[in-house]
C-alpha cells in the first residue's frame, strides 16, 4: 500500500510558530470571520459572500482607476491602458459571478429578505465612488451617506477631482485636437453633459487611426470598459427581476424600474455617438 506523501521530506515549511503564514499574511482570521448572517437561511451566506467579493473587486477597481487616471494626465499611455485592461477583467469576473447568485431562487431570497431591513446595494459607497471617478456624478448618490462623515468627505473629494473621461478630454486638447473650452474647464464636480463639438473630435481620432494610434487605443480602451460596466447593470436588473419581480427595492426605490432608468447612464457619451458620425 502506497504511504502518504509527506512534502516535509522535500522541504515543506511546517512551523509557523514564528514565522508569517499564508493566513497570517492574507488576515484570512478577519476575512473568514466577516460573515455574520442573521437568519438560518441556506443562502444567506451566498448573498453575504457575493457582496463581500464584490465589494473586494471594486476596491481593486478603484486602486487601478485611480492609477490609471494619474497615468493619463502625466501621458503614460502604455501603463494606462494596461491598468484599464484589468479594471475590464474585473468586471469580466463580477460578471461572471451573477451566475452563482442566480443559483437563489425567489423561493430561497424571501426566507431571509425582511432581515436585509433598508440596507441594498444603492447604499455601497466604492459603487458610487466607481460611478464618481469614470464621470457619473449625481449628487444625489450623496445623500445615503451622510451619516457617515468619513465616506461624504471621500466622496466629496472624488468630485473635485477630474474623471477618468475628463483627463481623455484634456489629454486630447493637449494631442492637438480641438476640444471646446466650456468642457476643459468645465466644473468637475457637475455631472458631465455630452458636446456635439467632442464628437467631432473624437471623429477625428477615429477617422484616422494611423495618425492617433495612442488617442484611438485609449478611445477603445474605454469603449471596452464601458461595455463591461453596461452589461454588469444588465446582469444586476435581469437577476433582480428573476429574483424579486416588481416589487420595491429595500433601498426604497421603485426596483427594477430604477435599475432599467440606470441602464440608460452613459459614461463617455460622445465615445458611442461618433460611432453614428464614421
Ligand atoms: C438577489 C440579489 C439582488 C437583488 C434582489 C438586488 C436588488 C437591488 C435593488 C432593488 C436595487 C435598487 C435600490 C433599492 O434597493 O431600492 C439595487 C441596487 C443596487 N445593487 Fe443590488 N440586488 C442584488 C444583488 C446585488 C449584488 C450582488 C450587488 C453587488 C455589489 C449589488 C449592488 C447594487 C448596487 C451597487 C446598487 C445601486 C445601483 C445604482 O444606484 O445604479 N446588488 N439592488
Ligand atoms: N435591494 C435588495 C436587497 C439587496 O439586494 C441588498 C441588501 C443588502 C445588501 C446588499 C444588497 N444587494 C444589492 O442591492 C432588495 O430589494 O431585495
Amino acid at each position: 500500500m502506497n504511504q502518504p506523501y509527506d512534502p516535509s521530506t522535500e522541504g515543506a515549511k511546517t512551523d509557523f510558530s514564528d514565522q508569517m503564514s499564508y493566513g497570517d499574511y492574507l488576515a484570512l482570521d478577519a476575512v473568514l470571520t466577516a460573515q455574520h448572517p442573521l437568519t438560518d437561511a441556506q443562502d444567506e451566506l451566498l448573498f453575504i459572500i457575493q457582496h463581500q467579493t464584490s465589494e473586494l473587486w471594486m476596491k481593486l477597481a478603484i486602486r487601478e482607476i485611480t492609477a490609471a487616471r494619474d497615468a493619463i494626465r502625466e501621458g503614460r499611455l502604455q501603463p494606462a491602458f494596461k491598468m484599464l485592461a484589468r479594471v475590464s477583467r474585473i468586471f469580466e469576473q463580477l460578471n461572471n459571478a451573477w451566475d452563482v447568485l442566480r443559483t437563489m431562487t425567489p423561493s430561497d431570497y424571501t426566507t431571509f429578505r425582511d432581515a436585509l431591513g433598508p440596507s441594498s446595494g444603492f447604499q455601497s459607497y466604492q459603487y458610487r465612488q466607481i460611478e464618481f471617478m469614470l464621470g457619473n456624478r449625481n449628487h444625489a448618490m450623496l445623500r445615503p451617506h451622510a451619516h457617515r462623515d468619513d465616506i461624504t468627505e471621500m466622496l466629496n473629494a472624488e468630485l473635485a477631482t477630474p474623471s477618468l473621461y475628463d483627463e481623455a478630454l484634456a489629454l486630447l486638447a493637449r494631442e492637438g485636437i480641438a476640444v471646446p473650452d466650456a468642457v476643459l474647464s468645465r466644473d468637475v464636480s457637475a455631472p458631465y453633459e455630452a458636446h456635439d463639438d467632442v464628437i467631432a473630435a473624437w471623429h477625428r481620432v477615429y477617422n484616422a487611426p494611423e495618425k492617433h494610434w495612442p488617442l484611438y487605443e485609449l478611445a477603445e480602451k474605454l469603449v471596452d470598459f464601458e461595455d463591461y460596466f453596461r452589461r454588469w447593470r444588465f446582469n444586476h436588473v435581469t437577476t433582480v427581476e428573476r429574483v424579486i419581480g416588481f416589487k420595491r427595492g429595500t433601498g426604497g426605490t421603485g426596483g427594477v424600474s430604477y435599475l432599467k432608468k440606470m441602464l440608460e447612464v452613459e459614461l463617455f457619451p460622445e465615445l458611442w455617438r461618433v460611432r453614428t458620425t464614421l
